[in-house]
């Protein structure tokens, strides 16, 4: 699955900044992590820690943030202008899933910067990266991370025994899980509707746009908007007094700048999906023809999705119909 312009922009939140981490962090980040209080709750990490293998550390995720294989930042409290902490997370591609990890320097603990920044960073990574879960690892014993991960909506998933090197022996540890759902808004209800109660109809009208090599468009929604994260059809809502055609032709130049004519939107089926707050209907048409290459508008990842590789995208739950009948037009 090829995932375009996934940017690492420094993250913020409060008073502190989440950027990745660089080489000259290095003596920081050894006078903070080099102690006993916090690397005994760290498994992969030996005390007393070398500033040299910290170094090959550093080199190793600089190297994989640039391939896309793990994102590892340093945390910057800005009111004192110093490095607090690190969080990061590896992505395993394959399972989809971020493996996350943290520490905060001794003698900020107590400030909960490990649960802003935390959400932070889940927010972000489940918006942007190829993962649609993450997951954490904790000791037993460590009960401030472990309250941490429950207050950012992680559910405890089992137990197991890790090694912890800098304390030699293995330790029980208890394993969380972040879904998507746990902090985007926006899932469709578990229970079916009850008819006493019913919902607004949203009405929505997006787009397929087909290229000349038989690929889709597909659009992933950006930080901010309720299911960060899932793929979708470029379009949006239909405004009062507008036409479908018309809210699309709009929505397309509004979202990704391409200009098409109403007379290139071919009707191929529509969605008519119960989510928690509304009753969307959403027709879907077919595009061929656009005047100018699909440009991201709204800070969201663009796709173009051949027929084989539409199942690796997590799609919004409305439009999971769609799939077979647009594979069935590609091929
Ligand atoms: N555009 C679009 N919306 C979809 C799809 N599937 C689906 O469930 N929706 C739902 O339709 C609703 C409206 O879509 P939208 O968020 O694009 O609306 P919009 O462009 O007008 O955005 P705005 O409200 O931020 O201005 C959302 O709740 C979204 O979850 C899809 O494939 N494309
Ligand atoms: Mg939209």
């Amino acid at each position: 699955m090829t995932i375009h312009n996934v940017s690492v922009p420094p993250l913020k939140i409060d008073h502190y900044t989440l950027r990745l981490i660089e080489a000259e962090d290095i003596h920081s980040i050894h006078s903070l992590i080099n102690d006993w209080n916090v690397v005994r709750m760290l498994s992969q990490v030996p005390f007393p820690y070398p500033k040299s293998l910290l170094e090959q550390w550093i080199d190793s995720v600089s190297k994989e943030s640039e391939e896309g294989k793990s994102y590892h930042f340093t945390i910057i409290d800005e009111t004192i202008q110093k490095i607090v902490g690190c969080i990061g997370l590896r992505v395993d591609s394959k399972d989809q899933i971020g493996k996350i990890g943290y520490w905060i320097a001794h003698k900020y603990w107590g400030q909960q910067i490990a649960s802003k920044t935390l959400q932070r960073i889940s927010t972000w990574a489940l918006a942007n990266l190829n993962i649609n879960y993450i997951r954490a690892t904790a000791a037993d014993d460590n009960m401030a991370s472990i309250a941490v991960l429950k207050k950012c909506g992680y559910q405890p998933f089992g137990q197991g025994k890790e090694k912890f090197l800098a304390r030699a022996t293995e330790q029980p540890v208890s394993y969380f899980l972040l879904q998507r759902e746990d902090i985007c808004p926006g899932k469709a209800p578990s229970m079916p509707p009850s008819s006493s109660t019913p919902k607004k109809i949203l009405l929505v009208v997006a787009a397929a746009l087909i290229d000349t090599e038989g690929r889709l468009l597909l659009a992933r929604r950006p930080e901010g908007k309720s299911m960060a994260g899932m793929w979708e059809f470029p379009g949006g809502k239909i405004e009062p007094g507008e036409t479908p055609e018309a809210a699309l032709v709009r929505e397309l130049k509004e979202e990704i700048n391409v200009d098409v004519s109403q007379s290139c939107l071919a009707p191929f089926t529509f969605a008519s999906f119960e989510y928690a707050d509304f009753h969307l209907l959403m027709p879907l048409y077919v595009c061929h023809k656009w005047n100018n290459p699909p440009e991201p508008r709204e800070n969201q990842q663009l796709a173009w999705v051949s027929a084989e590789e539409l199942d690796h995208y997590l799609v919004m739950e409305a439009d999971k119909p769609f799939i077979p009948l647009l594979k069935d037009l590609l091929f």
